[in-house]
């Protein structure tokens, strides 16, 4: 059942840790709190503080939540023989009366201590005939730095706390009740919760103004090897931690408060003292609280601290301190072991059986006398007084012996319906919470896989926009290419607009001046001439010109030539035509 992170070497366990989140009242500002499992995170102006526990129960828990997974291990142990404690802590109003007890008459909102009366009776239904049970139970306050029973007819009497080698730290003329009926422990209960000191304060209507100690004491005898163990339970309530400016304290609450924080304070430093492992010295007796816990942290127990925070953003100190006081508290460490040699209610019950029994039995002997007796002296006139006499006191000694009986718990008598319909109920909702574990379990894979395949996404859509980008910018550098091309080619388009012009206009005018020398050819040169000059006219494609043939080797031209000749440079008619140009 113990799924947490519990330490346990040999016999040494560490105190274990639970939060429980209170549910938010109507128009509060939240503090921001987050929690999964078993890690819890406080944030305030973008500052985060996270602390780790064996389990946060967060406002959705219920109270069956809660004891099963925090109660039923140690009620287990409790059984076997070993020492409990559960207690709660936390800032006033934050739920520790409503864990701790609840409203014992509501099954769906019991608090751990009466669940817990339902849990032992109904294991004690279930397990083996042969082994026997006494449970006794006893409830005392400490208010204002005095112990009261919380049973007893004058609860205001102050008590004295003493200690004796071998028996340990017990409380003088403190109250043990045995139980054997759930009504009779809720009846008790009842009582001693009327009788607790409780006042109004600013945090709570109904502050408890006193730290309770509920101790439920387990004897069980197994009647085949004659073994016989004894565990102890304390259930704790303590007073509300709380900053006297905050609840307006004043008069008696503010005297209450002042011890209350004291007795919390010396609480701390034993707590201090306890994780420091350079200790010498534990204060446990600098409060009265710490000398009756004494066990409890760093003794032989087995222990629980469930501590108790609330959503209001205006409790984030205190939310804050309660959450760092939790976290030293889980580094204390308890040395667990069966108690042993311890005065055997169940013997002294026998006992005192057999003395009444042994009366029973000469009660009986004297009847039979006295009858024999009387009917030797009439066998009609019987003297009924002296009957009526033993009779009434054999029925005395058969009531004593019928309460004592009833007070020893015998294993497999299904004594407690009730009990075991509650048992059910924590099966039951042990079943579930497996069920919503391991659907919480694949729930958490599929979230893990979903995360891996987001991951992958995201990377592949960062790798995506860097590919965008990349294409952008080339999209962009090809958009200005494409306007500088556009730019050169309008330039071009621009040049060949004016050549072409230029051409039209040379074109235009060489028309004019072809139609001139046309219409004189047509007009002024007879035509045997024109065909004479068609016939030598000779293309000469070098100097793209028409030229009349042989005319390098008339007049001038010749001269020219020889001049050449005498300087040594070769001829011919080409170059003769060329001189023949006019220099330009
Ligand atoms: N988990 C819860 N679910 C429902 N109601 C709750 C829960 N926790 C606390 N409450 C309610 O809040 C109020 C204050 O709770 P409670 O009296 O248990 O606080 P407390 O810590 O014991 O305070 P104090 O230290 O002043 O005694 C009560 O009315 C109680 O019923």
């Amino acid at each position: 059942m113990i799924s947490e992170d519990t330490e346990v070497v040999n016999n040494v366990e560490n105190v274990r840790v639970f939060i429980r989140i209170r549910p938010e009242t109507e128009n509060q500002d939240q503090t921001a709190i987050t929690s999964d499992k078993n890690i819890i995170t406080l944030t305030k102006s973008s500052t985060a503080k996270t602390f780790k526990f064996c389990k946060i129960f967060d406002h959705t828990s219920s109270q069956i939540d809660l004891y099963r997974s925090i109660a039923v291990p140690i009620v287990a142990k409790v059984l076997k023989g070993y020492n409990g404690t559960i207690f709660a802590y936390g800032q006033s109003g934050s739920g520790k009366t409503y864990t701790m007890i609840g409203d014992i008459r509501k099954s769906e909102s019991k608090g751990i201590v009466p669940n817990i009366f339902d849990h032992i009776f109904a294991q004690i239904s279930l397990s083996n005939k042969d082994v026997s049970y006494v449970v006794t139970v006893t409830y005392l306050e400490i208010y204002n730095e005095e112990i009261r029973d919380l049973l007893s007819e004058t609860p205001k009497k102050k008590l004295t706390v003493h200690e004796k080698p071998g028996l340990g730290v017990y409380v003088k003329d403190l109250l043990g009740f045995t139980v054997d009926s759930l009504e009779g422990v809720t009846e008790i209960l009842c009582k001693g919760n009327k009788n607790r000191a409780t006042g109004s304060t600013k945090l709570n209507d109904t502050s408890s103004r006193s730290h309770a100690i509920f101790t439920i004491l387990v004897e069980s005898k197994n009647k085949t090897n004659n073994k016989t163990t004894f565990g102890k339970l304390n259930l704790v309530d303590l007073a509300g931690s709380e900053r006297v400016n905050r609840t307006l304290a004043t008069g008696d609450r503010l005297k209450e408060a002042g011890k209350i924080n004291l007795s919390l304070s010396v609480l701390g430093n034993v707590i201090s003292a306890l994780v420091d492992g350079k200790a010498t010295h534990v204060p446990y007796r600098n409060s009265k609280l710490t000398r009756l816990l004494q066990d409890s942290l760093g003794g032989n127990s087995v222990t629980a601290m469930i501590a108790t925070i609330s959503p209001n953003c205006l409790d984030y100190e205190e939310t804050l301190y309660t959450l760092m006081y939790a976290d030293r508290v889980r580094h204390i460490q308890n040395y667990v072991s069966v108690n042993v040699e311890k005065k055997s209610v169940i013997e002294t019950f026998e006992l005192k059986i057999l003395e009444l029994q042994k009366q029973l039995q000469l009660l009986v002997l004297e009847e039979q006398k006295e009858t024999k007796r009387k009917r030797k002296k009439s066998k009609t006139v019987i003297n009924n007084e002296e009957f009526e006499r033993i009779e009434m006191e054999k029925g005395v000694l058969e009531n004593k012996i019928f309460v004592i009986q009833k007070k020893i718990l015998v294993g497999g008598e299904n004594l407690f319906e009730k009990a075991q319909q509650q048992m059910e109920l924590i099966e039951d909702t042990a079943k579930e919470l497996e069920h919503l574990d391991s659907s919480h379990q694949l729930l958490e894979e599929i979230l893990h896989f979903k995360g891996k395949e987001k991951n992958f996404v995201e990377k592949q859509y960062v790798s995506l926009q860097e590919e965008d980008k990349e294409l952008d910018r080339k999209i962009e550098e090809t958009e200005k290419l494409i306007l500088k091309a556009e730019d050169i080619l309008q330039k071009k388009e621009n040049e060949y607009q004016n050549e072409i012009s230029t051409l039209l206009h040379t074109n235009k005018s060489l028309a004019k001046e072809m139609g001139l020398a046309n219409f004189i050819v047509n007009n002024f040169l007879p035509k045997e001439y024109l065909q004479k000059i068609n016939s030598n006219m000779e293309w000469m494609e070098d100097i793209q010109e028409w030229q009349i043939k042989g005319i390098a080797y008339c007049g001038n031209n010749l001269k020219k030539n020889r001049l050449r000749s005498k300087r040594g440079t070769r001829s011919n008619s080409k170059s003769v035509f060329k001189d023949y140009y006019p220099k330009q």
